[in-house]
């Protein structure tokens, strides 16, 4: 098939050479001209592994990038994978996507077998309310007639973006008529026969709620077994022996148990605002939703008063081990780092970070945290009062003799990844 896609980001770039990958013609449009460039010299403009010799694969044959919306009318269907970034009050805001669509509206063939497909995360009702209109007022078009809506929820996660999107768990399809399910039928055939993946056919706010329930559920699943870990830590219980058991349950599932600091990341934290928002906006609500929110912003705090129990850190040299949001990432959106930097400065304290990719991403993305960078985790650690780790890097969980070097071998482990030894002075956030 011919397929376009605007937006050309983490989902964008990944779904154009993955469909690429599975035999489709694909076009990337995106308003920024050095994204376009990038695919067109056969370069992945995001770090993802497997993305970039994809696209090397693909570029100039089945994958083409441009700025320019009109080629979406050689193509049978278009994906929206455009930003869906949060207002000041947490709620979905939706003008990117309004955007984007009145573009492609203005571009629109009207023979009526066009499919629109909405790839972002948007809150139930948004397809129908905001961006079918868009296309329709843009491009003086009609719904059924002129042209076709799908919803398609994308459940990839960053760093293992292309393998996600390959091996997915499921495919769901939100639509409201049968054409629309034989198009997103025939766009993901290669894939359903190689992977055996369920499909999922389903209504068009259902499809957009799936994905909601999905993030919501599971970032709860992470403040639950956060809060099992704070009191695990309260009675001296390995909490980690205590997920790995209940994990066994597989009403419960294993994955998803690892307790700590807390979810961070650019779709957790804008997910579950966003769906807290909506509810309080059809006035129910969400109290769970909000407990879990409140757990997660309490870590930080938690981890920092178990530093507090060992060492007065004010004046003295802190390592934080770990900036990005997780590892294999240089991503920091939504970075518990920023709230432990920032309590570590409310102390006095002075920060000295290390992250093997991050620390770039991190001056960009926050400014005003200030802090010294180490070129290695030795350095960071060398004359520190105290360590605090706050990314599961594996690079981490090999430090040895470096904890030799501290002034006060503290370490504060948020992610349950430094090896307890003689010499240093270990405490679990939750165990
Ligand atoms: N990043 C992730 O891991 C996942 C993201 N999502 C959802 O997918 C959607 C897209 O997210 P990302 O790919 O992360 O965004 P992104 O910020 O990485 O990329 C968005 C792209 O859209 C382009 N763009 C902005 N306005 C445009 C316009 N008017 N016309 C054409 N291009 C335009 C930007 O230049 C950029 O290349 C969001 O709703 C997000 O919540 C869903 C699953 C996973
Ligand atoms: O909507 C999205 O953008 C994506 O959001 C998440 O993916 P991602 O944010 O890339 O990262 P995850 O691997 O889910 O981790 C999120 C956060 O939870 C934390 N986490 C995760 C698992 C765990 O057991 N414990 C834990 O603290 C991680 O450290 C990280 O800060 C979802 O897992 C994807 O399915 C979804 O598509």
């Amino acid at each position: 098939m011919n397929v376009s896609i605007v937006g050309s980001g983490y989902v964008g770039t990944t779904l154009a050479a993955c469909l690429a990958d599975l035999g489709h013609d694909v076009v990337n449009v995106d308003i920024d001209e050095s994204t376009v460039a990038a695919i067109n010299d056969g370069d992945a403009p995001i770090h993802e592994p497997g993305l970039a010799e994809r696209i090397e694969r693909h570029a100039g044959d089945r994958l083409r990038a441009t700025t320019d919306y009109a080629a979406v009318r050689e193509t049978d269907a278009t994906f929206l994978a455009l930003p869906t970034p949060a207002n000041d009050d947490g709620s979905n805001d939706l003008s990117i996507m309004e955007a984007g669509a009145r573009s492609l509206g203005e571009v629109l063939p009207s023979d009526g077998d066009h499919l629109v497909i909405v790839k972002s995360t948007v809150i139930p009702g948004s397809t129908e309310a905001v961006v079918t209109p868009a296309i329709e007022e843009a491009g003086d078009l009609a719904v059924g007639e002129d042209f076709r809506i799908a919803m398609n929820p994308e459940f990839l996660r960053m760093g293992t973006a292309v393998a996600d999107f390959m091996d997915p768990d499921k495919i769901v399809f939100g639509a409201t008529d049968e054409r629309a399910y034989e198009t997103l039928d025939r766009l993901y055939e290669p894939l359903v026969e190689e992977t055996g993946a369920p499909v999922v056919r389903t209504g068009l706010r259902e499809a957009e709620m799936i994905k909601y329930a999905n993030n919501s559920f599971l970032a709860t699943k992470v403040s639950l077994i956060n809060e099992l870990g704070n009191i695990c830590k309260e009675y001296g219980v390995d909490a980690y022996e205590v997920a790995d058991a209940i994990g066994l349950d597989d009403r419960i599932g294993e994955r998803f148990l690892r307790s700590g600091l807390g979810w961070g990341g650019s779709c957790f934290p804008k997910d579950v605002a966003a769906l807290i928002a909506a509810a309080e906006d059809a006035d129910y609500d969400p109290e769970l939703l909000k407990a879990g929110v409140n757990v997660n912003d309490r870590q930080p705090e938690r981890l920092l008063s178990l530093l507090d129990d060992h060492v007065d850190v004010a004046g003295k040299q802190v390592a934080v081990l770990g900036l990005s949001f997780k590892p294999g990432t240089d991503d920091v959106r939504g970075t518990r780092a920023i709230p432990v930097i920032e309590g570590l400065h409310e102390r006095g304290a002075d920060v000295v970070a290390y992250d093997p990719v991050a620390v770039e991403s991190f001056r960009e993305y926050a400014p005003d945290v200030d802090f010294v960078a180490a070129d290695s985790a030795a350095d960071a650690l060398t004359g520190a009062h105290g360590a605090v780790v706050v990314t599961d890097w594996d690079e981490f969980a090999a430090l040895d003799d470096e904890f030799d070097e501290m002034a006060t071998p503290v370490v504060v482990d948020g992610r349950h990844v430094v090896e307890r030894r003689d010499g240093i002075t270990y405490e679990g956030l939750t165990w």
